[in-house]
């Protein structure tokens, strides 16, 4: 399979200049690619337009796998995971419904994620950042996920967390052959899991 952006064009409603501008970018099944670019140049914005947050009213190109359109009523094949948990998550759900909403993910994959089964009867602000972000990352991970867009996933969280939860996801990524494209401002991390870097500056043809 392909997830591929083509001719990708964006300004924000707000904003005087382009951010994306004829930009083509593709991520294959099993690949792991690296986007790399300045603070402030779009790497979250084309990654939520991959992802199909934005609607692409707003703007041109078009977005698509295998060739076809990305359904709004089914499950998104592209998941993106955040810097910021919390922000996706429900206040008002446990985390057990959090997750077990997505996949019905099996025991001992919840164990592997250092998940402590206590924490399933928890609120989401009853845990850390990298509680939480353990679960944002396997509720991600649901057999129907094709493509899984990181922006700067573990960001937050301290050097051994980190670590785990990066040998974790590139376990299963790469058992599912799920195509990943990792958003990051870490060289060594970048340089280290994936099989190619892009530039976005180096796409973005202004
Ligand atoms: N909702 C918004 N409305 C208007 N402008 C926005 C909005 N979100 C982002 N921008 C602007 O769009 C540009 C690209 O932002 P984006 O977050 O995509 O960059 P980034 O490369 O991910 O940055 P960073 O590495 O700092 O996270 C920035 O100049 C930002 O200020």
């Amino acid at each position: 399979m392909e997830l591929k952006g083509e001719n990708l064009s964006f300004k924000y409603d707000s904003s005087k200049r382009w951010i994306l501008k004829d930009l083509n970018i593709n991520i294959k099944s099993g690949e792991i690619k690296g986007l790399v670019g300045d603070s402030g140049s779009g790497k979250s914005t084309l990654s939520k337009i991959l992802a199909g947050y934005i609607d692409n009213k707003n703007f041109e190109g078009k977005v698509e796998i295998n060739g076809l359109n990305i359904s709004k009523n089914e499950y998104n094949p592209v998941q993106l995971i955040f810097q910021h948990p919390e922000q996706t998550m429900n206040p008002k759900w446990k985390m057990k419904d959090i997750l077990y909403e997505s996949w019905n993910v099996d025991e001992d994959i919840i164990e592997k994620f250092g998940i402590q089964k206590s924490w399933l009867n928890r609120w989401p602000n009853e845990l850390s950042g990298g509680e939480l972000q353990r679960f944002s990352v396997l509720r991600a991970l649901s057999p129907n996920t094709k493509f899984l867009i990181a922006d700067e996933m573990t960001t937050m969280l301290d050097a051994v967390t980190q670590v785990q939860i990066w040998n974790l996801v590139i376990d299963l990524v790469r058992m599912k052959n799920i195509g990943m494209l990792v958003v990051s401002h870490d060289k060594d991390l970048i340089k280290k899991i994936c099989d190619e870097v892009v530039y976005l500056d180096d796409i973005n043809n202004f």
